[in-house]
């Protein structure tokens, strides 16, 4: 418990030497720029306007950026407001009220670690705090979750609820779009959330480190509560470029997993967290993934139409996982690896 960052770093005024990022990943004190044309997509028009002027909207950003921001998403302002509040009172309590759910034991449904999933086995660790936890079946696994604060369970369980369907919703545009056919994106393909509650604390100097390092999420797709306060960036056409937050609205990733059933066509953003000396960041992640015996390939149907090769070899999620922490155990931030 005393190695999570918000219990030491208050009255640091340089960063620990295993916190310093290598100088060819660390963000320097170069100034990123924001991205202009971020895509926002307002999804209120799926329903009320033109649908398939949404769709091709969505199909467009999973192309040229591999993610984009949703407003009128359907999950209400009150529940959005009242789920940050809960996350950041939830990091705000006292050690010992969390001190239980502190563990470096990847196998356990709900629990809370710093920087990464794999803290022991890391040289250089992120600057943040998680709380992280399976949400769906809700009712199965609501139990698991945290009871401090007293609403947790049950503000955060409607929450991720609702996040879920806006997932699915996503999906099914995206479905409609790529003509796959109906059911597409079952079960077996959708069947895990995942959420992360991230507590960035402010860092006496984020030229030197990063909440997370450049990563793209392998998982199906993320959906991604940033607050109010900057700290994401993707890398678009070799750039870090800024993402800024916009009231009640909603990134959406597309992870590596939709890239190879679209067989290239949609993309996964790379990106990145940086910290900032002044305030604290607090974010939600909901990650849906595929069962992990799925086996996942470029869709037959999509490879036929544009009469081009699969670019990628049918294999089970669970080993595209398996590789992928093997491979770049130092580079990627596996926090969804624990599926
Ligand atoms: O906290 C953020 O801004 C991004 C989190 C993220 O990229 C992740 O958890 O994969
Ligand atoms: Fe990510």
């Amino acid at each position: 418990m005393e190695k999570m960052v918000s219990s030491w770093c208050n009255t640091l005024k340089s960063i620990p030497q295993d916190y310093v990022f290598p100088e060819d990943t660390r963000p320097g004190d170069q100034i990123v720029p924001i991205l202009k044309n971020c895509p926002m997509i307002d999804l209120e028009k799926a329903v009320s306007g033109d649908r398939n002027d949404v769709i091709r909207q969505v199909l467009q950003a999973s192309q040229d950026f591999g993610f984009f921001k949703v407003i009128n998403h359907g999950v209400g302002e009150d529940l959005i407001k009242d789920t940050i509040g809960m996350v950041k009172e939830f990091f705000n309590m006292t050690n010992e009220d969390k001190a239980s759910l502190y563990s470096l034991d990847s196998y356990k449904s709900c629990r809370m670690y710093t920087s990464s999933f794999k803290y022991d086995r890391e040289s250089i660790h992120q600057w943040r705090d998680v709380l992280i936890h399976f949400c769906h079946p809700l009712d199965e696994l609501v139990d698991t979750w945290p009871n401090n604060p007293f609403k947790y369970r049950d503000v955060v369980g409607k929450f991720s609820v609702e996040v879920r369907n806006l997932s699915l919703r996503i999906l099914e545009m995206i479905r409609e779009g790529l003509e796959l056919k109906p059911g597409y994106f079952r079960d077996e393909l959708t069947g895990v959330q995942l959420m992360t509650l991230n507590h960035y604390p402010p860092c006496p100097d984020p030229s030197l480190t990063l909440g997370i390092p450049k990563h793209s999420d392998r998982n199906i797709i993320t959906i991604l509560y940033q607050d109010n306060v900057c700290g994401f960036q993707v890398l678009k056409d070799g750039q870090w470029v800024g993402v800024e937050p916009f009231a009640n609205a909603f990134v959406v990733n597309i992870g590596q997993q939709l890239k190879i059933i679209s067989n290239g066509k949609l993309e996964s953003v790379e990106h990145r967290v940086v910290t900032n000396s002044k305030e604290p960041r607090y974010t939600i992640a909901s990650f849906i993934i595929p069962h992990g015996d799925t086996i996942i390939e470029p869709e037959k149907t999509l490879v036929e139409k544009d009469n081009c090769h699969p670019l990628y070899q049918p294999f089970q999620y669970k080993d595209f996982v398996r590789a992928l922490e093997e491979e770049h155990l130092c580079e990627i931030d596996a926090t969804h690896g624990s599926v």
